[in-house]
């Protein structure tokens, strides 16, 4: 991920080639893949993924996440479900150290999970062609663990869109309720929960209950988060451990 001389002088040839190519490429497309490309052409976030070698510009959303949470250090163990193409994972790797690019750092261990099949990132362990919510997936996550707290779990999941709005939002809220269930059986005291969900549904709910279990809950849109995207994220941390947690809930009845 480093920007080294070489991807900037990649970087700037492809941006030649592109700038040479737009009207060829707009040629015989459809009216929303040309709106597409525009779009992808004149986004600055595209530019700079392509300039440090991201896999996409949802790197960005994570690592403005984590500069602001510090949900990420070296040495840490993290669960990335939903991972295709590989951009959050490069950052988990990067920031936890698991690809041992810094000596001196602890060594971090980053599991990564999708239902679509993606390239390898190095440093990272991937689980492709597998759907997260399944027992079987989470299994196999948790064999992989071996007996390891995660440290943060990260979940940039979203279901394909329906089309209709109620559908569409049951299906990221199970996704979401899925990776909590998950991450308050395998996270470590004090661990971060990073989810993605859509602004026009029950914020509020998942909210609360991420408030049972994490001592901060803060709902966050990042910069890098289109603005005609209603997509947002809640970041909950410091986990309570599931013991103080259920004994809190009763007390408040
Ligand atoms: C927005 S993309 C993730 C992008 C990724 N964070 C990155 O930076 O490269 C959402 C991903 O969630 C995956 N996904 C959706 N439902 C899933 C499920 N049930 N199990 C595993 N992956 C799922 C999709 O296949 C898709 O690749």
């Amino acid at each position: 991920m480093n920007v080294s001389t070489n991807s900037v002088k990649r970087f700037f040839n492809t941006k030649c080639y592109l700038a040479k190519q737009i009207p060829r490429n707009l040629k015989g497309k459809s009216k929303s893949s040309q709106e597409w490309l525009m779009r992808q052409l004149a986004d600055p976030y595209v530019e700079k993924a392509k300039m440090m070698n991201l896999r996409c510009r949802s790197a960005f959303k994570l690592i403005e996440i984590d500069d602001r949470f510090k949900v990420l250090k070296p040495g840490d163990t993290v669960v990335d479900c939903g991972a295709a193409p590989g951009s959050w994972t490069q950052v988990a790797v990067d920031r936890t150290n698991a690809n041992r690019a810094k000596e001196s750092n602890n060594t971090g261990t980053v599991f990564s999970i999708d239902l679509l099949h993606f390239h390898a990132v190095p440093g990272a362990t991937v689980f492709c062609g597998m759907d997260f919510t399944t027992t079987t997936a989470q299994q196999r996550l948790r064999e992989a663990l071996a007996g390891r707290q995660a440290n943060c779990v990260l979940s940039d999941m979203a279901p394909n869109a329906t089309g209709v709005r109620m559908l569409d939002q049951e299906n990221i809220m199970n996704l979401c309720y899925s990776v909590l269930r998950f991450a308050l059986a395998i996270s470590a005291i004090n661990a971060h929960l990073v989810v993605k969900l859509w602004a026009n549904g029950d914020v509020s709910k998942l909210e609360k209950d991420l408030g049972r279990f994490y001592e901060h809950v803060k709902r966050v849109k990042p910069e890098s988060s289109r603005s005609d995207s209603a997509e947002l994220f809640l970041v909950a941390r410091e986990f309570k451990g599931l013991e103080r947690a259920l004994k809190a809930s009763k007390i408040e009845g």
